[in-house]
């Protein structure tokens, strides 16, 4: 895989260098952030280097014929942008950002080709779903190594761009639901007696076991819960108190918010 450069190095920016260092040791990865001791702390730490500016980087980048990750702030591109868009024609640009589309982003980095990536949080572990998004007549190995570098995270899926802001309710923010689902969970065991450690470890692997249940037979997990829940049994008054809360509906709700404030931001409304 060619040289990547990644310009941001909080959250996500670490993830993706952690990512690719991991699955690929030999990639050359250079990395910028205005937080110079973080960033240089995480080249460092993956054996990469850190830019002295972010038009030094794209000096290496664009030397190595490599790819550049955007990976700031959706409201810090454009800044960015002012800063280094004229620097990047002939680049291969991968944007994070949620609520950008690549028809918003193009034109801020003049001459470049984009393609969108939506990734989660687990991606620090090498875990996440991400999507990747390449509109028409992206050049094939450009697609390619981007599919490369979002597998090196998890898994890739490809998508229309127009569902990216969907996908981000359901999985780029969705895993924040599923945070708040599993603290719920053990906040029920501790309520119920057990301690909030150890109802916690059980909620997690419950969860993981629920995932992996799923993923490894491939059933609809409407017909899983109807063989767990006994006639008359316990599982049903769970159930029970939990569509009375309208829990479905609820995550629903949930998605559909995040999706529309994707949507909104994508709009350029927000
Ligand atoms: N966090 C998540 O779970 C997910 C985030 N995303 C997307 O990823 C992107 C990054 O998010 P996240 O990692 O959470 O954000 P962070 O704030 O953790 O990281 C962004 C980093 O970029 C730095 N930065 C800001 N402006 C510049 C600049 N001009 N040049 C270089 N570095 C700069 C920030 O510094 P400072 O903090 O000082 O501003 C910060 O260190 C966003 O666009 C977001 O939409 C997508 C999916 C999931
Ligand atoms: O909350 C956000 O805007 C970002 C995008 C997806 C996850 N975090």
């Amino acid at each position: 895989m060619h040289t990547i450069g990644i310009i941001g190095t909080g959250v996500m920016g670490t993830a993706i260098a952690t990512g690719v260092h991991a699955a690929h040791p030999s990639t050359g990865i250079v990395l910028f952030d205005i937080n110079r001791k973080t960033g240089q702390a995480l080249a460092e730490k993956i054996g990469g280097t850190f830019a002295q500016s972010p038009k030094d980087l794209i000096q290496t980048v664009k030397q190595e014929s490599g790819t550049m990750v955007l990976a700031v702030k959706p409201q810090h591109l454009e800044g960015l942008a002012q800063e280094i868009g004229k620097d990047c024609e002939g680049l291969r640009l991968i944007s994070i950002a949620a609520g950008r589309s690549i028809q918003t982003i193009e034109p801020l980095f003049p001459g470049s080709s984009v393609i969108r990536f939506m990734p989660n949080i687990a991606a620090q572990i090498g875990k996440s779903i991400v999507a990747v998004a390449a509109p028409e007549g992206t050049a094939p190995d450009f697609l390619e190594e981007a599919q490369t570098i979002a597998k090196s995270l998890g898994e890739a899926v490809l998508l229309d761009e127009s569902l990216i802001a969907a996908f981000t309710g359901v999985s780029g923010s969705g895993i924040a639901y599923v945070f708040s689902f599993i603290h719920a969970l053990a906040l029920g065991g501790t309520e119920n007696g057990i301690p909030y450690p150890k109802a916690l470890t059980i909620a997690v692997e419950t969860l993981l076991g629920a995932g992996e249940l799923v993923k490894a037979t491939g059933a609809n997990p409407a017909e899983l819960l109807t063989r767990v829940t006994s006639a008359g049994g316990t599982t049903i008054k769970g159930i029970a108190a939990l569509e009375k809360g309208a829990f479905t509906s609820l995550i629903m709700d949930a998605v559909r918010c995040a999706t529309e404030k994707a949507e909104t931001m994508e709009k350029g409304k927000a």
